[in-house]
């Protein structure tokens, strides 16, 4: 649970998560994704490096509308990256034990989320749905779409953004199975590079009796398309 406690960092493109085996332990994989604080650079740095991006483009970086840029994307940063900040622990803290014996899975679909792509630091968005059968608690539903939140608000590949989501309910609630689906646009494919607006991609993470059980991952898949119609 301590590794949970920490900020995620964001992995190098080089790095071989991506590869993982499907069967790794989600606590596991959880540490592994940890990595120690790091020490950051001043707000004034930061403004800086915006500041030399400008000019590497072409721009006249003392022109009136781009004084306050600097200021500006930095504070924008600190919002779409929030999430090295916020601990999917404490959001997942919070159960309700009184379910009148509820054991079915509980799914919330079309959870909106972006995300940047930690290859272009461009946006990628979509919709999360996510699904956990409950062991005696259940979480408040917000809970989920919040946990979806803070690790999108950190750099990404959709893959480990899925595969995060599933490994946190499974390691923070311990639950029979969870079933995380995400599907999502990317701007750096559609509005630069190959230019294929439009083409979404589906990344999909099962545990437990999701991944164990065909007919149960079906019956989550079934009501997720229901969403798509
Ligand atoms: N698997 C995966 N790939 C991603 C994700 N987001 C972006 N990419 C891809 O990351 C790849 C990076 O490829 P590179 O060849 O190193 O970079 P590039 O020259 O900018 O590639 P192009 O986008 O093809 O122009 C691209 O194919 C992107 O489409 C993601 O979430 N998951
Ligand atoms: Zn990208």
């Amino acid at each position: 649970m301590d590794a949970l406690i920490k900020p995620i960092r964001p992995s190098k493109p080089s790095d071989k998560q991506a590869d993982r085996p499907a069967e790794l332990d989600p606590a596991e994989f959880l540490a592994a994704a940890v990595r120690a604080d790091q020490p950051r650079p001043a707000r004034a740095e930061a403004e800086q490096a915006v500041k030399t991006l400008l000019a590497y483009i072409g721009e006249n970086t003392e022109r009136e509308g781009l004084l306050d840029t600097p200021r500006r994307v930095v504070e924008a940063f600190d919002e779409l990256y929030q999430g090295y900040h916020q601990c999917p622990a404490e959001v997942l803290d919070r159960t309700f034990g009184e379910t009148a014996g509820y054991d079915d899975f509980v799914l919330v679909r079309d959870i909106e989320f972006t995300s940047q792509c930690e290859h272009h630091m461009m946006p990628f968005y979509g919709k999360a749905h996510i699904a956990y059968t409950p062991v005696e608690r259940v979480v408040g539903l917000s809970k989920l779409a919040r946990l979806t939140d803070i690790f999108a608000r950190r750099l990404q590949t959709q893959e480990h953004l899925t595969a995060q989501i599933a490994a946190a309910i499974d390691e923070i609630l311990k639950p029979r199975g969870v079933a995380v689906v995400v599907e999502a646009e990317h701007t750096c494919m559609s509005v630069r590079g190959v230019a294929k607006h439009g083409a979404m991609t589906f990344t999909s993470r099962f545990t437990g009796m999701f991944r164990d059980n065909p007919a149960e991952q079906a019956r989550f898949l079934s009501l997720v398309r229901g969403s798509q119609r």
